[in-house]
């Protein structure tokens, strides 16, 4: 069910909303405001002419990239973008997800209703109606050097368009000329410009960025309020997220993620009683570690804002001067530095939650609590060995996150015959971070799992809020009286995350 409705009219727009309409949480509609459409079509318009008047345009009268010295003549004009999807079919790996999917057509939405792509009208109507009927092509995740913009996999979206791919609709996989069919609409013909606007940028991997990002901040609060439960199981001091102790270090980030675990932990100003006068690192810096991450995302968001609100493409048409320009607007360097600076800062998390859970299961460490967290009491209970297994995934999980940690975008190859002899790989480092992601929040249900069941075996939760997630959890996910396989609970908890099912404010 869509509760919103975001409206495309060349407007910026942020990465949340992308988020939002790939849920489906948001549905989309394009102006129809008399100046919008006059500005998309006088670029369009801007195209013709200078196609009359002198007959050479890049990629309209040219061939693609190092053979743009390559005439194509006139009668063929109008076949040269078909030709442009279909060379490029040749992606492999997993296809996107329908929401990864959602999220690439409505983020070249949004960069060709800047208006400089020299598109028409009609193909905006095109992309909208494709999200509102939840067209959504086939994309292979694999093939962008992410320089010459997403080509391979955006050929999916510009092929489909045309009615030349496979589209998922209504549950099926179908052909998209028959899913058109079902809506009333026949495959687009696509005009001189249109196949280059719709591939020549970097809308896979901002997409990709905007789900990341949008997946990263939750993650963030998520591990503070695991972090505040690891500090209430193993007993550990609230006096290191003292108020006064982080007025004298001033990132915004970190003093919000202190602040948070003090309010998890009731504003306690004093020790509990225990042997230890300072906390190991992962209860102690809990704050500087996610507030590194915290710290990152103005920067991280508002590159990936720029890069959803820019034309990204080449040629550019600016109708209101006249000129077209010749340039490199594809090129995602940026997106692929920040997604590596991303996927870094979210493995420190795994790392982080990695090293809590150690603690927490060791009776040599945690202050009182039974090995492993078991809470078998009979005589048998030596059978038990409550979360060995679980610790030893996280570890496996976190090594995983870590090891795609290294950054994609110093990798760039010199590809087609050294026209595009420096590339981004920013798609590639989208798809790196997703993936740390998706290794992170596997990390952070085992440790959440853990730091619940720790904080209840403890008992000692001083505020309401602290009880409530408690209980609640532990009632759907009970202690470990005996043995039990764990991959449900995982598997819930994971889902839980994903669906951000805590309201969980900074
Ligand atoms: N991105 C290239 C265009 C291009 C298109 C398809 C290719 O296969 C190669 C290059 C440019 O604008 O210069």
């Amino acid at each position: 069910m869509t509760t919103c409705t975001i409206l495309f009219n060349g407007q910026p727009l942020g990465f949340e909303w992308i988020a939002k309409i790939s849920r489906g949480d948001c549905g989309v509609r394009l102006s129809e405001a008399d100046a919008f459409v006059e500005h998309i079509e006088a670029g369009a318009k801007r195209v013709d002419e200078v196609l009359e008047q002198e007959g050479k345009i890049y990629g309209i009268t040219t061939g693609y990239g190092d053979s743009c010295n390559v005439g194509v003549a006139a009668e063929h004009v109008h076949q040269l973008p078909i030709n442009l999807t279909r060379f490029h079919g040749c992606g492999l790996g997993d296809y996107l997800t329908e929401a990864e999917t959602r999220a690439v057509l409505a983020v070249r939405l949004q960069s060709l209703c800047q208006g400089y792509s020299g598109v028409s009208y009609g193909l905006l109507q095109r992309l909208t109606a494709m999200l509102q009927h939840d067209i959504l092509p086939l994309i292979p995740a694999e093939g962008s050097v992410g320089a010459s913009g997403d080509l391979t996999p955006l050929s999916y979206v510009a092929g489909a368009i045309i009615g030349e791919r496979d589209v998922r609709y209504n549950g099926t996989i179908v052909n998209a000329a028959d899913a058109f069919k079902d809506i009333g609409l026949a495959p687009y013909t696509l005009r001189p410009k249109e196949a280059l606007a719709l591939m020549n940028g970097t809308a896979v991997m901002t997409a990709l960025a905007c789900l990341n990002l949008d997946r990263a901040q939750y993650l963030a609060r998520l591990s503070t309020r695991i972090s505040s439960l690891m500090v209430i199981a193993a007993n550990g001091n609230p006096y290191h997220y003292d108020a006064e102790l982080f007025t004298v270090k001033p990132h915004k980030g970190q003093q919000l993620i202190a602040q948070s675990i003090r309010t998890d932990l009731g504003n306690a100003d004093s020790a509990p009683t225990q042997t230890r006068l300072q906390d190991r690192y992962s209860l102690r810096c809990a704050p500087h570690i996610i507030g590194a991450l915290e710290d990152s995302f103005g920067f991280i968001s508002e590159t990936v804002n720029n890069e959803l609100n820019s034309a990204n493409d080449n040629p550019i048409v600016n109708a209101e001067s006249g000129r077209i320009h010749h340039g490199g607007h594809f090129y995602g360097g940026h997106i692929a530095m920040v997604m590596d600076l991303l996927k870094t800062q979210v493995a420190n998390l795994a790392d982080l939650h990695d090293r809590q859970v150690a603690l927490v299961l060791d009776a040599t460490a945690n202050q009182g609590l039974p090995a492993n967290l078991s809470a078998a009491q009979g005589d048998d209970r030596a059978l038990h060995h409550g979360f060995k297994a679980v610790q030893i995934g996280c570890s496996a999980w976190t090594a995983e996150a870590l090891k795609h940690t290294m950054p994609a975008s110093v990798f760039s190859r010199s590809t087609e015959c050294h026209n595009q002899d420096k590339v981004s790989m920013g798609t590639i480092a989208a798809r790196d971070a997703r993936r740390v992601l998706e290794l992170t929040e596997q990390a952070a249900s085992a440790a959440l799992l853990i730091a619940t069941h720790g904080a209840k075996m403890r008992g000692n939760y001083v505020t309401a809020t602290i009880a409530e997630f408690v209980d609640e959890l532990v009632a759907e996910h009970p202690l470990l009286t005996e043995d039990r396989p764990l991959e449900p609970a995982l598997r819930q908890l994971l889902t839980d995350i994903r669906q951000q099912r805590w309201a969980l404010a900074l």
